[in-house]
């Protein structure tokens, strides 16, 4: 069965309305399905709607409305509040049109209202649209006692239907207080997970699971709302709080390592240390005084620079190996004997041919690990060809995954990215950015977000933002775009997204 957190659920939200489906659409089919869950209920004439100040209460205001028009049916809705409390634009909307709609309604002061009001005793059925997946804390007044009040009358025998999750319930599992015994919890689009366990059973009665029309691009391709879920800067933060990031690269290339480690720069990253060998170390540090230069030992990566790479290692959240290495037997021998030094680490374009099978099973649990190959390198990595039809590939690129137990972030002009449960697409980006230094890019804001994010989230949101800086860039350069027009664009994207 798939099952959704809170978070997920509303990163979901939020891309439907990127994509053009407003929240006020979502809640008019989630309040639809709530009436006709009603109107499948015998014996349900006076129906009392028992609603919160949050979009779960709005999901209430629909159904009533729906329900109105309906011969047998008397609606009536407390509001825990006033309307000027109502939290969200769609609910207050919502609320509004009530006044049309043969609906009783009662805005309540505080809670000695509501037993006082009778509304509850006079029921027949009770609706529960509390709170859903907004919960946040102890639940105060008057929400505390609107529970208490329809527990009370389901204890007599009335019906009880929750909206999305039976009120008081965490959303996702986790533990709480109390909460509405229902006898049927109508939830939205999909299972969520504070619905499972068993504790949770004893309130929702029978579960049924509606579809209120959320377009399945917002919930298979990564998008604004994903981006969401990554962690904000704390206001008290100190340096090093958001994130530090060894990049290791360079060797026969000087410009790879060097746009690694601004793009990481750019996406957050309090610091970013470059370690490259020390033939290029003076060209890498004369590109930006932003850059942290740290030299190796020769012209290329070596296993002598196990010297002092552990040491830098533990200094940083994360390493992203790879980038204008080359693929000398020594280099290619020294990031295996590096990777073992590694807690997170982003492996992309030569880094990428060290790697073996074995490998991958000695490394598992001590280093979490995202790989982020372009078509021919995920073939090396899985020794045979990357498949030519789009679902295959996303086939392989989950059980490749799932298997080896890392993140992948295939490239292309689709990306995937999976770690082998989940898996999202994502289509931001241009033909201009097949330009040499976009990978490198990518890399850098990968490790970046991964300092301080799930690898999963943090991969995912790293392709959406990498694309979109480069559609930025492509506005204004077309095709003549350069890796570095990328770089200046990602603050653009993070700042919009209020993230970083
Ligand atoms: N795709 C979606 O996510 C959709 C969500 N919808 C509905 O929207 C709900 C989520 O809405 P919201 O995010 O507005 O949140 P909720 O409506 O679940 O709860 C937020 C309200 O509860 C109050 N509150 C939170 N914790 C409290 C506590 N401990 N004590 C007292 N009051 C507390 C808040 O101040 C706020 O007024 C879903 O459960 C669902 O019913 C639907 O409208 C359809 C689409
Ligand atoms: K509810």
């Amino acid at each position: 069965m798939k099952y959704i957190s809170s978070l997920r659920m509303k990163a979901i939200d939020t891309n439907c309305s990127y994509l053009g489906l407003f929240p006020l659409q979502l809640m008019e089919n989630a309040g639809a399905a709530i009436a006709q869950s009603i109107k499948e209920k015998p014996g349900s004439g006076k129906v009392l709607f028992v609603a919160g100040r949050g979009n779960n209460g709005g999901d209430a205001f629909v159904a009533a409305r729906h329900l109105a028009g309906i011969p047998g049916y008397n609606v009536r809705v407390v509001l825990l509040g006033k309307d000027r409390d109502i939290g969200t634009e769609e609910a207050f909307h919502n609320f509004s049109l009530l006044r049309f709609s043969r609906v009783q309604t009662l805005e309540i002061r505080d809670s000695s209202q509501l037993a006082a009001c009778g509304w509850f005793s006079e029921a027949d059925m009770l609706v529960d649209a509390i709170f859903g997946t907004g919960i946040r804390g102890n639940i105060k007044e008057p929400e505390s006692t609107a529970i208490d009040l329809i527990n009370r009358e389901r204890k007599a025998g009335k019906p009880v239907i929750a909206v999305d999750i039976p009120s008081g319930l965490d959303p996702d599992g986790r533990g709480f207080e109390k909460a509405v015994y229902a006898d049927l919890t109508v939830t939205f689009h999909r299972m969520k997970t504070g619905l499972l366990n068993e504790q949770a059973k004893e309130h929702t009665g029978k579960i049924k699971v509606v579809e209120i029309g959320v377009c399945a691009d917002a919930e298979q391709y990564v998008g604004p709302g994903d981006l969401q879920i990554l962690q904000k800067r704390k206001p008290e933060a100190h340096k090093g709080n958001a994130g530090r990031v060894l990049i290791i690269g360079g060797g026969p290339y000087s410009g790879a390592p060097a746009l690694a480690a601004l793009a990481a720069l750019r996406a957050g990253a309090d610091l970013v240390t470059v370690a490259v060998p020390e033939s290029i170390a003076g060209i890498v540090a004369s590109y930006s005084p932003d850059l942290i230069v740290r030299k190796l030992s020769s012209s290329v990566l070596c296993p002598e620079d196990l010297a002092i790479l552990p040491d830098l290692i533990n200094s940083h959240d994360v390493v992203v190996m790879g980038m204008g290495l080359g693929r000398a037997a020594e280099t290619l021998e020294a990031v295996r004997n590096v990777l073992p030094f590694c807690r997170k680490v982003v492996l992309d374009a030569d880094a990428l041919s060290a790697l073996s099978g074995p490998l991958f099973e000695t490394l598992a649990g001590n280093c979490e690990i995202i790989v982020t190959p372009h078509s021919g390198e995920f073939a090396r990595l899985r020794g045979m060809e990357t498949p030519g039809t789009f679902e295959a590939r996303e086939k392989a690129v989950r059980e490749f995954s799932e298997e080896k137990g890392v993140v992948t972030l295939l490239k292309g002009k689709i990306d995937i990215i999976s770690d082998g449960k989940q898996t999202l697409l994502n289509r931001t980006g241009n033909p201009g950015m097949t330009v040499g230094g976009t990978g490198d890019v990518l890399a850098g804001l990968t490790g970046s977000l991964f300092s301080r994010n799930p690898a999963f989230l943090a991969a995912a949101c790293a392709a959406y933002i990498n694309g979109a800086a480069g559609d930025l860039a492509f506005e204004k350069e077309g095709n003549a775009l350069l890796a570095t027009d990328v770089i200046k664009k990602i603050s653009e994207i993070i700042k919009e997204a209020e993230i970083g």
